[in-house]
């Protein structure tokens, strides 16, 4: 058996366009141009690629784009004044801290002063508690995309075993309440979870979150289960370069899974595809609108 390669490029290239088309109906009915303000301190290389390509996601979807870059030893209090300037910014509807930040800025109390109406990352507790109650909410975008890949696979995930890998507040904790909000029945595995191969063979839906590059192995997964994999790892590759894999052992799952995301090309792009929706889902909200459909 040789699982479907869930394409995250392809999808994520298709709800774009599909955003776009939502935000180009917002402009001419209501008069909104979505606006995504994008902070990053420092200069990590890694998150340059990252924002850039947010950028010019959101520049695709005919939204508009602001981004500030600040010196790497930014004052936590500068960073405060530059959030509370985009709060208070009409055209910004979306505002998206990078993380990681640097060591003098305390990273909760900045996503804290985020407005919850404008957090589209949905790190604000606000929007976990929102989430957490069934409440319209603006969702982490990583678990988002994940959610978004396995209804493409399945149309309804009622009844069904999801095992998420992982608690993180940015991944495993939201992506387990929309899987919950799905009505599947969830598990959440970490480093203290007792025979993790046993638990993960349970799973209809298997969603690998930890960090740890390619962990999952063949036989944890259950015959046909649908893998979708979160991570992405750098790691040491041929002729001394480096390249990208996933937490999963993607050649075994292969073997073993009915559908499996590839990494890169799986979560990465959807997560993108996700901020943009959030912009958009923000812009629909301030002005008293219904959810966008797309
Ligand atoms: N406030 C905040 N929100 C975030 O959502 C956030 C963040 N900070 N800090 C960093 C992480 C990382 N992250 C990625 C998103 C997409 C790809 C992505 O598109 N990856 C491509 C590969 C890119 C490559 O080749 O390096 C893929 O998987 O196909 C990667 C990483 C969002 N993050
Ligand atoms: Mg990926």
């Amino acid at each position: 058996m040789t699982a479907k390669i869930i394409d995250g490029k392809a999808i994520a290239q298709e709800l774009r366009g599909n955003i776009a088309k939502a935000a180009a109906e917002l402009a001419k009915d209501h008069g909104i141009v979505p606006g995504l303000a994008v902070v990053l301190v420092g200069a990590d290389p890694a998150s340059e690629v990252y924002v850039r390509s947010k950028s010019k996601a959101v520049t695709d979807a005919g939204m508009k784009s602001f981004d500030h870059k600040l010196p790497a030893d930014t004052s936590q209090d500068d960073l405060l004044a530059l959030i509370k300037q985009l709060n208070e910014d009409k055209n910004v509807h979306g505002i998206l801290v990078q993380l990681p930040l640097p060591s003098q800025i305390d990273s909760t109390l900045v996503l804290n002063s985020i407005d919850p109406n404008k957090d589209v990352d949905g790190f604000h507790p606000v929007n976990a508690g929102r989430l957490a109650t069934g409440q319209r909410a603006l969702v982490p975008c990583t678990p988002f995309g994940c959610v978004i890949l396995a209804k493409k696979m399945h149309s309804s995930l009622s009844g069904m075993n999801a095992v998420v890998i992982g608690r993180s507040n940015i991944v495993g904790k939201p992506l387990a309440q929309l899987l919950l909000a799905e009505n599947c029945t969830v598990t959440v595995a970490h480093s203290k979870t007792k025979d993790l191969p046993g638990v993960c063979r349970e799973a209809d839906l298997l969603f690998a979150a930890v960090g740890r590059p390619e962990m999952v192995k063949g036989d944890w997964i259950k015959p046909g289960a649908t893998v979708i994999d979160v991570g992405i790892n750098r790691v040491p590759g041929e002729a001394g370069k480096t390249k990208l894999v996933g937490d999963v052992d993607y050649k075994e799952a292969l073997a073993v899974a009915g559908a499996v995301t590839p990494v890169p090309g799986g979560v990465g792009p959807m997560t993108i595809a996700c901020v943009i929706l959030n912009t958009l889902r923000a812009a629909c909200a301030s002005a008293g609108l219904p959810e966008p459909k797309v």
